[in-house]
């Protein structure tokens, strides 16, 4: 991942060569993809999913080349020719797709028949509830093709097509794996955008994307440091100041104060959108913008954690953003209630979290069982979420 490659991910690398004995069930196996809102590659686990735990037997990422990520950035807006460049780039993202899933068993040892099935997120290049859809990119029929297992995808549609956002879908997954029987906790996944579920014992789940997770602060150091893809270990954000009055006008947009369900993305936190912040802040030094943004995606999680789950008291970190120790470490001052750690603590690796939980929502629809929370969404019921796409 040029030019501050993240060795933790890329190139693909294994956790845990697995060891196949008679307790754990071929039936269990799943392989979970997910191509985030960040662009930075697809993340992959092969899991067990035989017991109420997963056990990941391998893990990795693979990183999205330049051309196919200016080509998915290009998808974004309403451009020409849109059928023929979208249906190219699914057949591109289905191979790259493939190769992942394929080094993912050669170093688990486990061969395609082993595995009930792929649970495929796609890559979202659109996602409008407003307007009742959303674009999730991966031609799932080459990718059944490729790997010759099940390919269960499209997990976002029934949920809409039944009122709801259709994202985020991981808190159901979080509530199967990370819940307490006492302690009320919140996941936070900071990804390109942010989302957290509430875990409190006495409380129905929610969920709902908090705004901007690392995306602004993505776009603002790859439009001053030309070639940058992120801002390595916070460590630009922390050579600069927050400028209370920009965080103020940022978090004066109204979707912070909308009330869920609510979700998100690249239409509404662009770099349009900070320059149009920007432009009644003339001067700025590149360095105190970047730790703004840093501080927006704090101040916006906490404000939500604050209105939503006030009693909680354990926050766990997935997605990217664990691996800043900048923002974490904000968080921890932002919540002075709560233990803030990474989902590393709950037996998950941070990076693992959202690819699981693709594999889990593919278990979901193997079985029939419904993967979205209505309570989440806003759809008017649970519903099975997928489309199967057979070996
Ligand atoms: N070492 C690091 N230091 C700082 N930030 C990092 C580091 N590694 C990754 N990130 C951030 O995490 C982002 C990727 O996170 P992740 O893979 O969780 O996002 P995603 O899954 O694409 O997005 P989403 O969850 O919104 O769909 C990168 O774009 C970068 O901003
Ligand atoms: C439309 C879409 O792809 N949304 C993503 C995005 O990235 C984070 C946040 O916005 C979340 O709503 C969702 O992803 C996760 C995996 C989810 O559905 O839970």
């Amino acid at each position: 991942m040029p030019p501050h490659g993240d060795a933790t991910r890329s190139p693909f690398f294994l956790t845990d060569r697995m060891h196949i004995s008679p307790q754990h069930m071929p039936q269990g196996f799943y392989l979970g993809l997910m191509s985030g809102t960040s662009l930075d590659g697809v993340d992959a686990v092969l899991a067990d999913l035989s017991a109420a735990q997963p056990r990941v037997l391998a893990c990795g990422s693979l990183p999205y080349a330049d051309a196919l990520r200016a080509e998915i950035l290009a998808l974004q807006p309403v451009g020409d020719n849109e059928l023929d460049r979208a249906a190219r780039l699914a057949q591109q993202l289905a191979r790259l797709y493939a190769e992942v899933c394929q080094l993912a068993l050669a170093q688990a040892g486990v061969s395609a028949a082993q595995v009930v099935a792929v649970g495929c997120h796609g890559q979202t290049v659109r996602h409008a509830p407003q307007a009742g859809y959303t674009v999730q990119l991966a031609d799932l029929a080459l990718l059944a093709e490729l790997t010759g297992i099940d390919v269960v995808g499209d997990f976002r549609r029934r949920d809409l097509a039944a009122g709801g956002q259709g994202a985020p879908l991981v808190p159901a997954a979080h509530q199967a794996w990370f819940g307490d029987a006492h302690e009320a906790r919140v996941v936070l996944n900071l990804g390109g955008i942010g989302n957290l579920t509430r875990l409190d014992p006495a409380l129905p789940v929610i969920g709902f994307d908090t705004g901007p997770g690392n995306m602004l602060m993505d776009a603002w150091i790859a439009d001053c440091q030309p070639g940058a893809r992120f801002d390595a270990g916070g460590a630009w954000a922390a050579s600069g100041r927050c400028v209370p009055a920009l965080l103020a006008d940022c978090l004066a947009d109204p979707y912070f104060a909308a009330p869920p369900p609510k979700s998100t993305g690249r239409e509404l936190f662009s770099l349009d959108w900070l320059h149009a912040r920007l432009a009644a802040h003339p001067g700025l030094a590149a360095a105190d913008v970047q730790r703004t943004l840093l501080q927006l995606t704090v101040s916006s999680a906490a404000q939500a954690i604050a209105q939503h789950a006030p009693a909680t008291r354990a926050l766990y970190v997935c997605g990217g953003g664990a691996l800043n120790p900048l923002l974490m470490a904000e968080l921890a001052a932002a919540l002075p209630h709560c233990r803030v750690s990474a989902t590393d603590a709950l037996g998950v690796p941070a990076m693992q979290v959202e690819a699981l939980a693709f594999a889990w929502l593919a278990q979901r629809f193997m079985q029939r069982l419904p993967g979205n929370l209505p309570a989440v969404t806003g759809a008017t019921g649970g519903r099975v979420l997928g489309a199967l796409y057979p070996a």
